[in-house]
């Protein structure tokens, strides 16, 4: 495919965006973290995919949405990339499935369970999907310093939002319900959507990821009867990442 300056979907050239990228899915909330840059400006929105540039300690950052789901994420990072960018942390919302993780608590990624398609497209399925190292530590230690309640381990991966909310009524039933037991018995803390993609892409780019979240509700604790919490506050995740950002900045230099 010919090399291009304005990248076919983020419609982004060289310049417009840092080194340092935060990712979440929702175009909505690219306003909100770039509130937590010095001098925020809008660069475009096009499809999915909303990007503002400010900066961080006198760094260039940027917040790029990614949609739902990995192939758009997966876009995002590669033309984000071409551009320059080579630090990625994904900020986005997930359900809980430990019992101990509840709802407005912070998950931080270490890897993610491949149960989607785009990852596949990137490397063969013995390949992990992990974290990158340094992006993982300082989201925990983010978290340590802000305070936030958070967890650390692995996160699922699916396609399709419903196959995990109702299992029972899809025609591939008997597969998710034994792969959720699965997820389930092995400690997964959380489901979400893009992280698996995600740390694979970046494996096949040489960047580094890492992805942290905020915890909507928890179905597990509910069929356990333990509490129907429901928060779409995100603002502890949105610090954690912001965070982290400035720790790496720090440690780069
Ligand atoms: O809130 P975001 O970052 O979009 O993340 C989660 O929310 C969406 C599903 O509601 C999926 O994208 C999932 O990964
Ligand atoms: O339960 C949830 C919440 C957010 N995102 C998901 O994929 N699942």
């Amino acid at each position: 495919m010919q090399e291009r300056t304005v990248q076919f979907h983020i419609r982004c050239q060289a310049g417009d965006v840092g080194r340092y990228c935060l990712l979440p899915g929702d175009p909505g909330r690219c306003e909100k973290i770039a509130a937590y840059f010095d001098h925020p400006v809008l660069i475009g929105s096009n499809r999915e995919y909303t990007v503002y540039t400010g900066s961080l300690l006198g760094e260039k950052v940027s917040v790029c949405s990614t949609g739902i789901g990995g192939p758009s994420a997966a876009i995002a990072m590669e033309e984000l990339h071409n551009i320059g960018a080579d630090t990625f942390i994904r900020v986005g919302t997930c359900g809980g499935i430990a019992l101990p993780v509840k709802s407005d608590d912070v998950v931080i990624a270490t890897g993610a369970v491949r149960h989607e398609g785009t990852s596949r497209e990137y490397a063969p399925i013995e390949f992990p999907a992990v974290s990158d190292y340094e992006v993982q530590e300082a989201l925990v230690q983010a978290a340590k310093q802000l305070g936030k309640p958070w967890h650390a381990g692995v996160v699922q991966c699916k396609d399709s939002f419903y196959g995990q909310h109702s299992p029972a009524r899809m025609p591939v039933a008997q597969e998710l319900l034994y792969k959720w037991e699965a997820w389930k018995r092995l400690g997964v803390l959380a489901s979400e959507m893009e992280s698996a993609a995600l740390f694979c892409c970046a494996a096949a780019l040489g960047v580094r990821c890492g992805a942290c979240f905020h915890v909507i509700w928890n179905q597990e604790r509910e069929a356990a009867g333990l509490d129907q919490a429901e928060s779409h506050d995100l603002s502890a995740a949105l610090e954690v990442g912001i965070e982290a950002v400035k720790l790496l900045i720090q440690a780069d230099r």
